[in-house]
C-alpha cells in the first residue's frame, strides 16, 4: 500500500514536471502575443481631408433626373445615351480653379432613401432633383425633401425642377407652393431652377444653363 502512494507521488511529480518543461518550450518557441486596441489602432492612420473638395449631395426621388444632371455635368456626357436607375451610387467629380466638386447621386429608389440622411453630414451642398411632371408623387417629394431639411438646418439646398420639357410639367412657381418652399426658414440658402435634360436635344441645350447651375454651386460651396 505504501509502495503503491510513492509510486502515484512520483508519477505525479514526474507528469508535472514534464507539464512545466512543455509549456516553457512552448512559450519559448512560441512566444505568446498580446492584443493591444492602442497597437492596433495606431495601425490605421486616420486619412486628412482635402481642403479643396467639396461635396456636392444629389437627392431626389428615382427617375428625377440625378443620373442625368450629372452626365450633363460631366464633359462628352451629352453624347451618351439615357441613364438607368441606380442602384447605389453615381459618383462624378469635376475640377475648378479654386477647389474639387464632387458629386455624389445615391439612387432615390424606395429601398435607398432610407440611406440618404447618412450622406448629409459630409456634404457642403445639397441638391435636390424633382420630376416636375410627375405630379402624383410630388407630395412624396416633398415629403422626403423636408425630412432632408430637418436634419441639416443650415445646409444650402438648389431644388431642380426638372423635365420642363415634359406638357404636363408644373411650373417653377408652382412647383415652389406643391414642395412648400414658402415655409423653409429665411437664413437657409435655397435656390429653386427649372431644368430639362433627358431629351438628347434637352441636354445638348440645357448645357448652357448647367453651366449656371455650376457656377451657383462653387458659390454656395
Ligand atoms: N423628357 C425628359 N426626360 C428626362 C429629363 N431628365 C431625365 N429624363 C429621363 O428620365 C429618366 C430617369 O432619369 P435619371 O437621370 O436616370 O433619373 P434618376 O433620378 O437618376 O433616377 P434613379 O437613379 O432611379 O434614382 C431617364 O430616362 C432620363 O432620360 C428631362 O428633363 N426631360
Ligand atoms: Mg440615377
Amino acid at each position: 500500500m505504501v509502495l503503491l502512494r510513492h509510486i502515484s507521488v512520483a508519477l505525479t511529480a514526474a507528469m508535472v514536471t514534464l507539464g512545466s518543461a512543455i509549456f516553457i518550450a512552448l512559450n519559448y518557441f512560441y512566444p505568446r502575443r498580446t492584443w493591444s486596441p492602442h497597437a492596433q489602432y495606431a495601425t490605421i492612420k486616420e486619412e486628412k481631408e482635402d481642403p479643396r473638395k467639396r461635396q456636392v449631395l444629389v437627392l431626389g426621388l428615382d427617375g428625377a433626373g440625378k443620373s442625368s444632371v450629372l452626365q450633363g455635368l460631366t464633359p462628352g456626357g451629352a453624347k451618351r445615351g439615357r441613364c438607368r436607375p441606380t442602384r447605389g451610387f453615381n459618383f462624378i467629380s469635376l475640377s475648378a480653379p479654386a477647389c474639387q466638386l464632387d458629386f455624389l447621386e445615391i439612387g432615390g429608389g424606395e429601398d435607398l432613401r432610407p440611406y440618404w440622411l447618412e450622406y448629409l453630414i459630409r456634404t457642403h451642398v445639397l441638391v435636390y432633383v424633382v420630376d416636375s411632371s410627375d405630379r402624383g408623387r410630388l407630395p412624396l417629394a416633398k415629403l422626403e425633401l423636408h425630412r432632408l431639411l430637418r436634419v441639416q438646418p443650415q445646409l444650402p439646398v438648389v431644388v431642380l425642377g426638372n423635365k420642363q420639357d415634359k406638357p404636363d410639367a408644373v411650373s417653377v412657381s408652382e412647383l415652389h407652393e406643391a414642395l412648400s418652399l414658402g415655409s423653409v426658414v429665411e437664413d437657409r440658402k435655397l435656390f429653386l431652377l427649372a431644368a430639362q435634360l433627358g431629351s438628347d436635344s434637352a441636354l445638348r441645350n440645357s448645357c448652357r444653363g448647367l453651366d449656371t447651375f455650376q457656377d451657383l454651386l462653387l458659390q454656395l460651396v
